[in-house]
């Protein structure tokens, strides 16, 4: 199985709303690299099953649905935001909801699925480099990854976040709502047996609470380049 192919990889792991799936983004388009939004893996497994009518508590299942998972990712430019395509539909919109990363996060915690989606993951590794988001990029995925990034904030800054997230797109919720599903979100991710949401070893703790998308950014960058002198 491929692990290491000697292209660099930065992981940006950590929970919802601590802002790895923008600093990604940001990070790739700086560099020129690829992105893996592995997050999305998950989310397009659960929504499949459910398009499917697969039971979400049947572990087997919902591993055969990953296995199988008809999926493109559509970037146009190394670093823009990518058309997610699920059996030819776009559901790049659909798999971004609370809903579905509530289901995501329930079929994450089964060891079949994640098996499923390992190979999957690592051939994202292409030149001239990865920006890997999620939850066990530098512990799992990328053991062998130069740089390792796990990227946290206080609950109610991620609930603050999201809201501003959501009002934005027109959607109207309660803050005290996302708060709890965050933290239900965090304990189910951090608690499984398997793959559990934590920082590798040699990974870099970033709380960005007080800073804003730009000052992580340069933050990461800074890191990177650290890592290359
Ligand atoms: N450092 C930051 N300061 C303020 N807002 C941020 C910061 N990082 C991300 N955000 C915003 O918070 C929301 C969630 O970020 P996102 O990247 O989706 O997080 P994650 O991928 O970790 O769930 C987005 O609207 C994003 O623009
Ligand atoms: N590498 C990963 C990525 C996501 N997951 C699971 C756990 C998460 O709650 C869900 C959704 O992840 P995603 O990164 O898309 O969610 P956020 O953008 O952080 O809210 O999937 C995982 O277990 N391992």
């Amino acid at each position: 199985m491929k692990v290491s192919s000697g292209i660099p990889v930065i992981t940006l792991d950590g929970p919802s709303g601590s802002g790895k799936g923008t600093i990604a983004q940001l990070t790739a388009q700086a560099l020129g690299w690829n992105i893996l939004d592995s997050g999305a893996l998950y989310r397009l497994t659960a929504l499949s099953a459910e398009r499917q009518g697969v039971d979400l508590a049947d572990e087997n299942a919902v591993a055969k649905v990953a296995e199988t998972l008809d999926v493109r990712f559509e970037a146009r430019t190394p670093g823009q935001p990518v058309s997610v395509i699920l059996m030819g539909d776009d559901v790049t919109l659909e798999i971004r909801t609370e809903t579905c990363g509530a289901m995501a996060s329930r079929v994450a915690a089964y060891p079949l699925v994640r098996a499923a989606l390992l190979q999957r993951q690592r051939d994202f590794q292409s030149a001239p480099g990865l920006v890997a988001d999620g939850r066990d990029m530098g512990t799992v995925v990328f053991p062998d990854a130069p740089c390792k990034i796990f990227m946290t904030a206080s609950a109610e800054v991620r609930a603050r976040r999201r809201y501003d997230q959501l009002k934005q797109q027109g959607e109207s919720v309660k803050i005290s709502h996302l708060l709890n599903e965050i933290k239900e979100r965090d304990e189910r991710d951090m608690n499984r047996s398997n793959a559990p949401l934590r920082p590798a070893d040699d990974a870099v703790v970033l709380d960005t609470s007080d800073f804003s998308v730009d000052e992580v950014l340069e933050k990461v960058l800074q890191i990177w380049s650290s890592r290359q002198s």
